[in-house]
């Protein structure tokens, strides 16, 4: 596969941005190899520097449910530049956003437009300490919630990818307030209930893991979130930057009828726009300033062009029979791929959650951060390499989520299946 002009940037790219990325994920370290630098994308195509097109399976990790470069969202960003980019002030997208986020969420009653995943959950867990008063915050080993301090320990996503899962320059004080549990074992967070039982301010969980690859909730796991939090007078944060408005338009928590206090978005609700968001009912709401002692801000928050590709989206998203097409595009996904890989006798574990999905080289079942750890992420590197030169790609990690979009035909997902099968008998 020609890879020149993507090799010749990538050292460019070295030599002013360290590891030539501005994500680690993208750095192709745990696959090997030069990533492709993208030149443009349509649909669910794109085309390298080089001139190689791709079906993607990344989608930008999430935000891209209507493929690349959809009309409704290139005009809606076009129109709001032509307008002006930036303003300090309040706009009137902010609003139209934020009424959309609300009413597809019963749990939100106000929200917050932030920049990114990580400012929301970040945010989230100060909100919920200035709401409850207490310290410590539970996570999920595996889970992965932005890079702010407090949530790079045990974190899934690239920390899990590049074998740091709790970061270096993260103060010992400041890990000591975040607590570790078992992601689908509901005793080892009434465990720590038990140990600190006035001291969690709340729970923040990815209701779908995304970031240990997909990992669905198991059964009764969620409800039993739910219930140790509220007898323990903790708040329980669903972190839906994945699944919010992917698995469903009113995402995780509509899917699974389970209501958190605080939900935290990004990804789909900037259309590939910087955009992140926080929200809860406004009994928690009403700590955050200027209404009270909550403190946040951001200059570039509710962004004109942002919030314009956020509406648009959310606006295509609430088309009749989207979400049925994101689910059948999945089945067809998956089906071929499972069977390319019974006929390859590869072992192999597909857990998905309506769009969104992960190949595990893992004979399974995968329902645990400890048995996704037993996959065979080398046996992966070399498969998401051999789709690559097949015009295939898939996330250069075992350890994150693949995602259809609307733009996916029925086409795409017949030549991805002869791909995979030709990819496995390569290896
Ligand atoms: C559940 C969840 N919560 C928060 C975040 C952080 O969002 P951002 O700050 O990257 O917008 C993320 C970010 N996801 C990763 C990939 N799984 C972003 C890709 C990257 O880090 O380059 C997330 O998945």
């Amino acid at each position: 596969m020609e890879q020149g002009r993507s090799q010749q940037l990538f050292e460019q790219a070295q030599r002013v941005i360290p590891g030539g990325v501005n994500s680690p994920v993208r750095s192709f370290r745990a696959v090997e190899g030069t990533p492709p630098f993208i030149a443009r994308g349509a649909g669910a195509h794109v085309w390298d520097v080089d001139g190689n097109e791709y079906i993607d399976y990344l989608g930008s990790w999430g935000p891209l449910a209507l493929g690349h470069a959809h009309p409704a969202v290139v005009e809606a960003v076009q129109r709001a530049a032509a307008d002006g980019t930036s303003f300090g002030a309040p706009v009137e997208q902010e609003v139209e956003l934020a009424e959309m986020i609300c009413a597809a969420l019963p749990s939100v009653e106000l929200v917050r437009l932030v920049n990114s995943g990580t400012e929301a959950c970040m945010t989230a867990l100060r909100l919920a300490r200035a709401y409850t008063g207490r310290s410590k915050i539970v996570k999920f080993a595996g889970n992965y919630h932005g890079h702010a301090d407090g949530l790079l320990v045990a974190a899934g996503s690239g920390a899990l990818t590049h074998g740091i899962p709790t970061s270096a320059g993260v103060p010992e004080s400041y890990a000591a307030e975040t607590l570790i549990a078992t992601f689908n074992d509901i005793a080892s967070v009434e465990g720590l209930f038990e140990a600190w039982p006035e001291d969690i301010a709340a729970v923040i969980v990815e209701p779908i893991a995304g970031n240990m690859g997909v990992v669905p909730p198991a059964d009764g796991f969620l409800e039993g979130l739910r219930q140790v939090t509220e007898t323990r007078g903790a708040l329980l944060i669903f972190d839906e930057v994945i699944t919010g408005f992917r698995v469903a338009y009113g995402g995780a928590q509509t899917l699974f009828g389970i209501t958190p206090d605080i939900t935290t978005m990004g990804k789909i609700i900037g259309g590939g726009l910087p955009v992140g968001a926080y929200g809860g009912r406004n009994e928690v709401m009403q700590q955050v300033a200027p209404l009270g002692p909550m403190y946040q801000a951001g200059t570039l928050s509710g962004n004109p062009l942002a919030v314009a590709a956020g509406v648009a989206t959310l606006t295509e998203l609430q088309r009749p029979g989207v979400y049925e097409q994101l689910e059948s595009t999945g089945i067809r996904l998956i089906d071929g791929v499972n069977a390319a890989f019974a006929r390859a006798e590869v072992p192999s574990t597909v857990n998905r959650v309506a769009s969104m999905f992960t190949g595990f080289f893992n004979a399974g079942p995968v329902s645990a951060l400890a048995e996704v750890e037993q996959s065979d992420t080398a046996a992966y590197g070399r498969y998401m390499h051999a789709l690559l030169e097949r015009g295939v790609y898939i996330a250069p990690s075992q350890f994150e989520a693949g995602f259809v979009s609307i733009a996916h035909t029925d086409a795409d997902i017949d030549r991805t299946i002869v791909a995979v099968g030709d990819a496995l008998a390569a290896l």
